[in-house]
Formats: structure tokens, C-alpha cells, sequence
């Protein structure tokens, strides 16, 4: 059985994208098998419910082909979270350790009978979304969805429309630019709607750590401590930038825990999984940890075509779908991106006073498409690697096999498939016709790494760098 999952897991860590490994494929446990029958442990519901829809079809054929028999897969909660993982009581299970400095955090803390925290519950509603800092704009309405923050997207709306109840801590993280902020606001927006009375509050991670630093000068402490552990939802952005500030962390953790343990709702966002923040307390990331943690990934070329639609409209601007599919094509890395260029694109037709066609796009992102379209080609790569690891030229098509050679090609791979337009099978014919499964793997190997290794996401920053000029 254990062989079983052992090849099963690596099989999908193949098939899937690292995030969605991690997310939904790592948190498995294989529990059993008997008489054809698999039981497979997730560790919550939301979890649960996913890997069925999504995985249950490819882990049976995995199995039957693995007992060369029909295998019937059954899904069921971790019996190990069966029971309710927090006391309904506002005090940590007793292997949490003690909480210094959480204060007076029972459960009927609600906004209605808190009257510590009252200067937010008798004012106007327009004074009370300024103090909680969250902006009106980023709505749930606003937020388109693809393939890339689907699940981020129904897991903040579980979150709205349950808040303090179905996740908590509920965790985002992805790369820049992607739609983090965008979705906590958007929680915090329809909470607020939904429950005017609730404290919520947006905090940026740095703006969080200034206030640490300026509590301690003013040994204000008390009153810090008081704000937070009074709230009723919390949204911190970007909190790898509490990576080595430990008296930050410690004043976190104090709020964590009287939040969580008083069922209030904490979501947090991070350009990195909770295990890779550098600097994290081993504490708090255990914590970051213990709800739920979703990915949000580069949009695709559908979601980023309808991301520019929908912007152009919401600007009173009809782009026509070739226009916006040029766009789409040509720029791919991020929703912050594809903002700007909208922007040029606007602003360069108003200017000139010319229709919105594919060359007046042309001609307004010009520097942008010219940065793009940069003609990085594999043999480029494959010789700027070379040098880069001191190998020869002719070992990123040769047969060999040594590390110090199989790395740097498996690196010049993954740059291959990250910095030009060239398919799988194209690459694999360029590096001495290898295979495209070759490429693919190489290619989720080194993007791993790079999630996982200072050292290797430097290297890989520099030679990008390089190539790009
Ligand atoms: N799915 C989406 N639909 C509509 N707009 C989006 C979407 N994703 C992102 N945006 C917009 O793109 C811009 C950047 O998004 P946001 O600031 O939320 O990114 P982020 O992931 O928090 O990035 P960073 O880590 O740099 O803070 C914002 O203006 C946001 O409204």
C-alpha cells in the first residue's frame, strides 16, 4: 500500500503543477486497501470535496493499473481531524502552550457585546470602511476567475460568507501582481456588508511591523494588543515581510492565537508557501498552516483575455476580442501587468485620438513588446548556461549524464520553456532529441527548486537577467 502511494504520488507530482502537488496531492494519506477497496485520508473538507472532483478519476486508474484489478477509491476525512480540531472553548488545546498576553477572548466577544472595543460600532458606515483600511474597489463582482484563482476564489467566498468558521487561518499565496490583495479586500468588503457591526481590518505586513516598532517606542503595547485581539477579522498582506523581525512575530502570535481561539477570522497572504518564508517562526508557520492554504497562479491566456475585457469595459472602452487576444498573447506574467498596458493602450488612443485596432496596440506598448518579444532563443540559453556553470556547449545535447551537467541542462530546460514561445517536444529535439517528458520534468524540477532554494532562484534570477538583457 505504501509502495502504492509512493508511485501514485510521484506519478501526479509529474502530472500537476508544484503548487497543486503541495495543495492537494502532499496533504493525502493513504490509509488502506482491501479487497479492491482504496481509502484515501483528507485533511478537511474543502480538501476533500476537491480531490474527489478533481483527482479521484486519475488515483483510481493509478490504482487499477498498480493491482492490475479494478480499484474502487474512496475519499474520507483524516480520522485524525474527524473531531474538531479547535475546543469550542476560547482556550488552546493544552499541547499549544501557554498565551501570554491574550487577554479576555471568550467567544461573546462579538462586536455587540465588546464594549472594550467600542469606538468603531456607533459611527457611520464610510468613517468605519476608512478605519478597517479596506478599499471599496476590490469586490468579489470585480474579480474575474479562471483556472488559475478558482479555487482561491471559492475558498474566500466560503470564508466571507463563514467567517471565523470554515478556515482559519485562511492563507493566499502566488507571485506578484496575481490577485491576493484583490481577493482579502473583496472578503472584507461583502463581511462588512453582510455584518456592519463586525471590526475588520486590512493591514499591509509592513505597515503592521511599523506599528510594532512604534508601539515599543511609545510602550504602547497595552493598546496595540487591545486594537488587535479586539478584532473581528483580520487581513494581512504580504506577511513574508515578517521574515526575521521576531518582536513583530511574537505581538502576531499573541493576536493570532486570541483571535483564532475566539473564532474570529484571520486570512493572510504571502508571495510564498507558509514552509518557505525565510525567517518565519517555526510556530507561526505551523499555524499559517493549520487552516486552509490555497495558491493563486499566473492567469492563462483565457482568463488574462477576459481580465482586459472586463477592464476595458469597466473603463467604458469596448476592446474587440482580436485586440485583446494580441494583448493577452504578447503579455503574460501577471494581472498588474496587463493593468498598465490597458492604461498605455488608453491613454495613447484618447491621445492620438484613434481607434483601439491591433496597430494603434502595437504602437502604444511598443517598449513593452519590444522587451517581450526579445528574441531569446534555446541556443542562446543553452550557451549563456554553459558558460554560467563552466560546462561545454555541446553537453546540453550530449547523452551524459553527470550532475555537475545534468543540472545546468535541466536548468537551460526550464529557462528554454520560461523564455521563449517553444513547446515541449521542441525543446526536447533542440537538447540532442530528447524526449518532451524529459523537458517536462526538468522543467517542474527546477521550478520547484526554485521555490524551495535561496540559492537556486538566485542563480536562475541572474542568468533571466542576463538573457533578457
Ligand atoms: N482576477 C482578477 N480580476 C480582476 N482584477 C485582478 C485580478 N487579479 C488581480 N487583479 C488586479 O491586478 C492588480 C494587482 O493585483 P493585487 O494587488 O491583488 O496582486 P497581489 O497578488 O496582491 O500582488 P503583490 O504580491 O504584488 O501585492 C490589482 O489592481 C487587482 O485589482
Amino acid at each position: 500500500m505504501e509502495n502504492f502511494w509512493q508511485t501514485c504520488s510521484a506519478q501526479l507530482e509529474l502530472e500537476l503543477t508544484p503548487q497543486q502537488f503541495s495543495a492537494w496531492i502532499k496533504p493525502l494519506v493513504a490509509l488502506d486497501y482491501e479487497d479492491g477497496k482504496l481509502r484515501i485520508a483528507a485533511p478537511n473538507r474543502f480538501k476533500l470535496d476537491w480531490v474527489k472532483s478533481q483527482f479521484a478519476n486519475r488515483i483510481t486508474a493509478l490504482a487499477s493499473q498498480y493491482w492490475e484489478a479494478p480499484t474502487e477509491v474512496q475519499f474520507v476525512l483524516d480520522p485524525r481531524n474527524a473531531l474538531p480540531k479547535k475546543p469550542v472553548a476560547p482556550h488552546p488545546a493544552p499541547n499549544d502552550g501557554p498565551m501570554p498576553g491574550t487577554i479576555n477572548n471568550g467567544p461573546g466577544n462579538g462586536p455587540a457585546d465588546n464594549p472594550a472595543a467600542p469606538e468603531m460600532f456607533n459611527i457611520g458606515n464610510s468613517p468605519r470602511r476608512e478605519q478597517s483600511r479596506v478599499n471599496t474597489d476590490l469586490t468579489f463582482d470585480s474579480f474575474v476567475t479562471g483556472k488559475a484563482n478558482q479555487l482561491a476564489r471559492a475558498a474566500a467566498i466560503q470564508v466571507a460568507n463563514n467567517p471565523g468558521v470554515s478556515y482559519n487561518p485562511l492563507f493566499f499565496y502566488g507571485g506578484v501582481g496575481l490577485g491576493k490583495t484583490h481577493l482579502i479586500h473583496a472578503i472584507g468588503n461583502q463581511v462588512m456588508a453582510d455584518q456592519p457591526g463586525a471590526k475588520i481590518r486590512y493591514i499591509h505586513a509592513e505597515q503592521y511591523v511599523r506599528d510594532v516598532v512604534t508601539a515599543y517606542q511609545r510602550k504602547g503595547f497595552d493598546d496595540f494588543k487591545h486594537y488587535y485581539h479586539s478584532l473581528d477579522m483580520l487581513l494581512i498582506d504580504d506577511i513574508q515581510f515578517f521574515g526575521g523581525k521576531s518582536r513583530t512575530q511574537e505581538e502576531f502570535f499573541y493576536a493570532f492565537e486570541a483571535l483564532i481561539a475566539a473564532k474570529k477570522q484571520i486570512i493572510i497572504t504571502s508571495d510564498t508557501y507558509p514552509k518557505e518564508i525565510t525567517g518565519m517562526d517555526d510556530r507561526l508557520i505551523s499555524r499559517f498552516d493549520s487552516g486552509l492554504t490555497v495558491a493563486i497562479e499566473p492567469p492563462e491566456l483565457e482568463m488574462r483575455v477576459a481580465i482586459l475585457l472586463k477592464k476595458a469595459q469597466s473603463e467604458g472602452v469596448t476592446f474587440s476580442d482580436d485586440v485583446a487576444f494580441f494583448v493577452a498573447k504578447h503579455l503574460r506574467s501577471n494581472v498588474r501587468e496587463l493593468e498598465g498596458a490597458l492604461r498605455k493602450i488608453l491613454a495613447y488612443s484618447r491621445f492620438h485620438g484613434k481607434d483601439i485596432t491591433i496597430d494603434v496596440v502595437k504602437e502604444a506598448l511598443k517598449d513593452l513588446l519590444s522587451v517581450q518579444n526579445r528574441q531569446i532563443s534555446v541556443e542562446n540559453i543553452q550557451k549563456t548556461v554553459a558558460d554560467f556553470f563552466s560546462i561545454k556547449v555541446a553537453d546540453m545535447y550530449s547523452k551524459r549524464r553527470p550532475a555537475n551537467i545534468a543540472r545546468p541542462r535541466q536548468i537551460a530546460m526550464y529557462l528554454a520553456k520560461e523564455l521563449t514561445q517553444k513547446s515541449l517536444p521542441e525543446i526536447g529535439e533542440l537538447f540532442g532529441g530528447r524526449d518532451h517528458t524529459t523537458v517536462l520534468h526538468a522543467v517542474r524540477k527546477i521550478a520547484l527548486d526554485r521555490t524551495k532554494n535561496a540559492e537556486c532562484n538566485h542563480e536562475l534570477h541572474v542568468l533571466e537577467q542576463t538573457l533578457k538583457g
